[in-house]
């Protein structure tokens, strides 16, 4: 649970996808999805390894295009942009990435002014270090400003990672499994900072997870996928509260024996 209740504007869609097909050769990987994601709300897509959770928001970013359907974000037509407003979308439009995507050989404030740097050469350095500090201690990692990422935990790394997105100050951030290979209180800490991002800096979000833990901590809504859909959308309690839902009970039994 929240220890806050999220600013959702219901009025403020910031992504809309309708019928949305995507294969690879024989493998249909999605098969008519739909997904309304409103400003300042976050929505776990939860589903088992290999159902498409991945194509779907690299679909959302264009690093795929999509055989079928509509990709609305933040008002433009994705599979349609041109290169240029493609970049400008994409500064509003946050991926992070499952391994956080951290450069070695720069230490974590090169890593954090490096998008900065690329996007917004314009700005001062005066303003990238007061941004630096700012993502730093929003991650709680000020301390870490001159250290390498491999002296960094995979806590650590991700909180970075996340910060480095949270950098150029996007609208939507895409979280891509961001608890894979955690333990459960490194966990905790990475759901609590997903649900700080979205208070303090009232980003909405897509999170991609098979952790049910995840999924509860940080979930406005969940949409559980499987074969290529989503089967069920609705809050934690409303998916997950029946106990005769076969669908459902499969997810959950995989999810505690895994
Ligand atoms: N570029 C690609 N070319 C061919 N097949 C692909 C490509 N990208 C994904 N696939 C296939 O699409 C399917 C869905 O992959 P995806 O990575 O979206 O799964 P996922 O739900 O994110 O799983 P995981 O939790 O394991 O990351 C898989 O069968 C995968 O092999």
């Amino acid at each position: 649970m929240k220890d806050f209740t999220p600013e959702i504007d219901w009025n403020d869609k910031v992504i809309s996808i309708r019928g949305l097909y995507k294969s690879f050769g024989p493998n249909h990987v999605l098969q008519g999805i739909d997904l309304d994601l409103y400003k300042g709300e976050n929505i776990v897509v939860l589903g088992r390894s290999g159902t498409g959770k991945s194509v779907l928001i690299k679909i959302i970013s264009r690093l795929l295009y999509p055989d079928a359907g509509t990709v609305n974000v933040l008002g433009q037509e994705v599979p349609n942009l041109d290169v240029v407003t493609l970049r400008e979308l994409r500064l509003k439009v946050g991926f992070c990435f499952q391994n956080g995507a951290l450069y070695d050989s720069m230490t974590v404030g090169e890593n954090l002014a490096f998008p900065l740097r690329r996007n917004m050469p314009g700005m001062s350095k005066a303003e990238r270090d007061k941004r630096v500090a700012l993502v730093l201690e929003a991650v709680g990692l000020s301390q870490t400003v001159d250290q390498m990422p491999s002296e960094l935990s995979g806590g650590q790394r991700k909180r970075i990672g996340i910060g480095r997105t949270l950098i150029l100050r996007p609208e939507i951030m895409l979280y891509d499994e961001p608890t894979a290979g955690l333990d459960p209180i490194t966990c905790t800490e990475i759901n609590n900072l997903i649900n700080e991002v979205q208070r303090r800096f009232k980003t909405s979000s897509i999170i991609i997870t098979h952790d049910l833990t995840c999924a509860k901590a940080t979930g406005d809504k969940i949409a559980v996928m499987k074969g290529g859909k989503f089967i069920r959308q609705g809050s934690f309690d409303e998916v997950f509260g029946s106990n005769d839902d076969e669908l459902i009970q499969e997810f959950y039994d995989y999810n505690f024996i895994q």
